[in-house]
């Protein structure tokens, strides 16, 4: 880092400037700008400053025209500002209030009844497991339910939000450890920084490549420095929507020019790449595999065998897709056992009244939802957090 600072002294200090005013944490850490260039050049190969390249501030643009005569020509890029991480999930909460008909709207209609009769229970457990709690957690919930409107009674309402609130949050557990692994490391010597490296995997379509924007998006918010990697060498388009999602926030992407390339040399490209530019996290984007193809499996193992010589894998991402339910389950066990995950991603929340995969996943697993997607948009993708989350379940907007 320290390399990389006396150069952008050297070479002027306007690009700074540019980037936006968001936050102090932003700036600063963008200033790092050559460590993640949308051009396919590195601080290090940047030749002997010249003033004219620091017009436009863009250091990207330093790298990528040694002779700086275009540079004064072309606009400089326009970088999205991303919206500030804290509190996202409680922003973006009224899409999950919004889902079809909530599953906290239908638990709280039932009970709201007078007097619980045995059928009401059975109405509540039938909901729960239609929501994809599964099957131990939505016994749980009924027991926990049963033992507190007998005490508390039901007549009040706002009585019966609050217990109802309580039990769905302890039974998302918000004791489990949910923060990212994305602080680097040091060389063994400690004389250099290794990059944490978050490997980014699932089924088809779920949003892996969506979430690795996304995520870029969050950690530069957070004033990392990134690097992305296409390792989905399958899909045509993935290495392309990939650099764009990564452009828009002035974070250079590793790729290769030829389709179907080894996703593995791609991945070990991406992390040297990381590694060379001082950057703090290098997210992997991989390709889609069923978790029954046998040999996309094996490329995964070769993948994060290939990565770990360079740095050690600090997160393993599953991304699963919401709206698939338990097929998504199924699917989460198999990549465990292969990939080591230690985080889910679940995504197109937005899009399902079955929130009670949250539940289901973590228990199958052990392994704690990490973040959610809830939209489309570049910000929609927000850490979890379990109160927020009950919220929205809830109908709380
Ligand atoms: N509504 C909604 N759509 C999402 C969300 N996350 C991703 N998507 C959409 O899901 C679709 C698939 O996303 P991709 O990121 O291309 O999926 P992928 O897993 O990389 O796909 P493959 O590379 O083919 O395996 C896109 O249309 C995304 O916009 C989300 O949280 N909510």
């Amino acid at each position: 880092m320290n390399e990389t600072l006396e150069l952008l002294l050297a070479i002027g200090l306007p690009a700074l400037a540019v980037v936006g005013t968001a936050t102090g944490v932003l700036v600063r850490r963008r200033g790092r700008g050559p460590a993640q260039p949308p051009a396919p050049t590195t601080a290090r190969r940047v030749p002997s400053p010249a003033p004219a390249r620091d017009v436009d501030g863009d250091a990207d643009v330093v790298g990528a025209a040694p002779t700086g005569v275009d540079v004064l020509e072309r606009p400089a890029p326009t970088l999205d500002v991303p919206e500030p991480v804290l509190g996202r999930l409680a922003r973006l909460r009224g899409r999950l209030a919004r889902s079809g008909s909530p599953l906290g709207a239908r638990l709280l209609a039932v009970l709201s009844r007078d007097h619980l009769t045995e059928d009401d229970w059975d109405e509540l457990e039938e909901t729960l497991l239609l929501a994809d709690v599964g099957a131990g957690p939505t016994g749980e919930l009924i027991d926990a339910l049963r033992s507190r409107v007998r005490v508390e009674g039901v007549k009040d309402p706002a009585v019966v939000r609050a217990i109802l609130r309580d039990q769905l949050i302890e039974l998302v557990d918000p004791s489990l450890d949910r923060s990212l692994n994305t602080v680097p490391g040091l060389t063994d010597d400690g004389s250099r920084q290794v990059p944490a490296v978050v490997l980014v995997v699932g089924v088809n379509g779920t949003g892996k490549t969506t979430t690795v924007g996304k995520l870029a998006r969050v950690l530069v918010a957070e004033g990392s420095t990134v690097v992305l990697g296409a390792a989905d060498t399958f899909r045509a388009a993935a290495a392309d929507q990939l650099t764009t999602w990564g452009s828009r926030v002035g974070v250079h992407t590793v790729r290769s020019d030829r389709d179907g390339a080894d996703p593995a040399a791609v991945a070990f490209d991406a992390v040297r790449h990381g590694r060379e530019t001082g950057a703090d996290v290098v997210l992997v984007d991989t390709a889609g595999r069923l978790q029954n193809k046998a040999g996309l499996m094996d490329e995964l193992g070769k993948i994060r065998r290939v990565i770990t010589k360079e740095a050690p894998l600090t997160e393993v991402l599953l991304v699963l897709d919401a709206t698939t339910g338990q097929n998504g389950l199924n699917q989460a066990r198999v990549f465990a056992e292969v990939a080591g995950v230690t985080g889910i991603v679940l995504t197109k929340l937005d899009g399902t009244a079955k929130g009670g995969i949250v539940v289901a996943v973590q228990r199958e697993l052990g392994v704690p939802v990490k973040l959610v997607g809830l939209g489309e948009g570049a910000d929609d993708l927000a850490p979890f957090e379990p109160e927020d989350f009950v919220d929205g379940l809830l109908g709380v907007a």
